[in-house]
């Protein structure tokens, strides 16, 4: 058993390395011994070549990790430098993250008992954290661990911001700092600013990635879904097709999931939802989840193998690079940090683009539509707005092979509460334009153009990976990839101008 008064020794010889259990952007995480204890602990092995962060922000995350003092946040006992690689070592969370647990048994989420439990435990460390002048900025389910007795603990540190912080660190919070899909539109929005509401749309984001087994958008590249977050009508659960789960449950994500910071509520209003209310303990709901399943690194290996197993049957101009990235994406990629003024500003430029954007009709736009902007915190279809009036054109490009059930399924909320045809709004009318314009995901837009402008200033990706194969390997097929060789990128120009 782990013990937070105890004393852990920074000599990496009293550590037994043994399985690897995880693996981050920029870490590798090991089940270790602490040896003088003979005491089961985890060993995260941060890369610092290959970190994104500079040496003063780890050293913080190490020194907050430390001061941690919550049952439902994992602390590190320790932290020191190996060989160029920066060794935390934190008590062992047997069960790993809720991710990896989806990943092997649960691809289409949890019941929900256990992401009450699992949530409501979340909330007990974000509240903590807040009241300690933090903001996580990468609530995810990768980052929710459990372990055995179904303790739940929320964890990494790598991108969290302090809420009084000045000078640097508060300047890098107008930068993009968490993952993609589950960023609030604020923190994707340059200058605005955001504060500890972040977390709660990254919590909203966590519910429904529980709650499906993926998050919103889960499937579509990275840049895509940073537009798709800041144009679209915020994600949410369907009362259709997502029936099983209950309205309190439904009602909970619908507040989290408001683009207006202000109107989200704090964690202690969240905490007095109905749906916590009626939470139950984790040991009863949170613990039945892997009473059938092989010790955590064994599923560790098994996905590794997996993974690998489908990289290989792609055709892929750099197998590394490729495998990279996907690994990347698939695991959400923390600590971003782009130009999205420039990334529209190139966008306008291309006038067919502009052609294409004018006169989008709202049938277009519910389809892509999941729940209204809940900013009256009600469930019903929001009236669209006309910044979402471009939406459209993010489908076209991309064709409609290419979304996701679960984007499909959120389509029908509007299909559900309005008048309109569900074919119509669904795939029809969708399928009719991208024919009559003739442009899909394999086919190019603009000969010629380049990315150069949409590189990210840094991140910690792009020393290893090309900005073409991050963009454009989480969604498209291969085969598309590489019959336009030179051409994929135009994609990416063809987003909606003037957003
Ligand atoms: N204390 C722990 N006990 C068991 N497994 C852990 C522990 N810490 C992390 N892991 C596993 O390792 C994975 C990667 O860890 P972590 O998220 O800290 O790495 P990272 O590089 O910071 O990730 P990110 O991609 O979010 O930046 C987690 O998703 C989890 O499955």
């Amino acid at each position: 058993m782990g013990s937070g008064s105890r004393n852990y020794s920074a000599n990496p010889n009293d550590y037994r390395l043994l399985e690897e259990v995880g693996y981050g952007a920029s870490a590798t995480v090991y089940h270790a011994i602490y040896i003088p204890y003979n005491e089961e602990v985890a060993v995260k092995s941060l890369d610092l070549d290959r970190c994104n962060s500079n040496f003063d922000d780890i050293r913080k995350e190490a020194q907050i990790m430390s001061l941690i003092d919550h049952r439902n946040v994992v602390k590190s006992y320790c932290s020191f430098v190996v060989d160029r690689k920066l060794w935390v070592i934190m008590p062992f969370m047997a069960q790993g993250s809720c991710l990896h647990l989806m990943k092997t048994a649960y691809p289409d989420g949890f019941e929900e008992d256990a992401i009450g439990s699992i949530l409501k435990e979340t909330l007990k460390a974000l509240d903590y954290l807040h009241q300690h002048g933090h903001i996580h900025r990468d609530v995810k389910a990768g980052n929710i661990l459990l372990d055995s007795n179904g303790e739940v603990k929320l964890s990494d540190f790598g991108v969290s911001a302090s809420m009084f912080d000045t000078g640097d660190r508060q300047r890098s919070r107008n930068t993009f700092v968490g993952t993609p899909c589950w960023m609030a539109p604020e923190v994707l929005q340059p200058g605005t600013g955001y504060n500890f509401k972040a977390d709660i749309w990254s919590f909203g984001i966590t519910a429904l990635e529980l709650a499906h087994g993926h998050a919103p958008f889960s499937k579509y590249p990275p840049m895509k879904v940073l537009l798709m977050t800041i144009q679209n009508a915020p994600p949410g659960l369907d009362y259709d097709r997502d029936r099983k789960f209950s309205k309190s449950f439904k009602e909970m994500v619908a507040m989290c999931l408001v683009k207006d910071q202000t109107k989200r509520p704090s964690v202690d209003k969240l905490l007095k939802h109905s749906f916590f209310k009626q939470a139950k303990p984790p040991e009863l709901s949170v613990k039945k989840l892997f009473a059938d399943l092989p010790p955590l690194w064994t599923r560790v290996k098994a996905l590794q193998l997996k993974d690998a197993a489908q990289l290989a049957l792609k055709r892929m101009p750099s197998a590394e690079q490729e495998a990279i990235s996907q690994s990347e994406y698939k695991r959400g990629v923390s600590a971003w940090n782009f130009d999205v003024d420039d990334l529209k500003a190139q966008a306008s430029l291309v006038q067919e683009d502009e052609d294409i954007a004018e006169g989008k009709e709202e049938e277009e736009n519910k389809f892509f539509s999941s729940s209204k902007d809940t900013s009256d915190s009600q469930l019903n279809v929001e009236k669209r707005n006309s910044d979402n009036s471009q939406q459209a054109d993010f489908m076209l490009q991309v064709g409609e092979n290419d979304v996701p059930q679960s984007d499909k399924r959120n389509g029908s909320i509007a299909e559900a509460t309005t008048s309109t045809s569900e074919k119509d709004v669904g795939t029809g009318k969708i399928k009719a334009q991208a024919v009559k314009v003739g442009k899909t995901q394999s086919g190019p837009l603009v000969p010629g153009t380049v990315l150069g402008h949409y590189l990210p200033e840094r991140g910690r990706l792009f020393e290893r990976m090309s900005i073409l194969s991050l963009l454009l390997s989480p969604s498209l097929e291969p085969t598309s990839l590489h019959q336009h060789d030179g051409s994929i990128c135009q994609h990416w120009l063809w987003w909606p101008v003037g957003a």
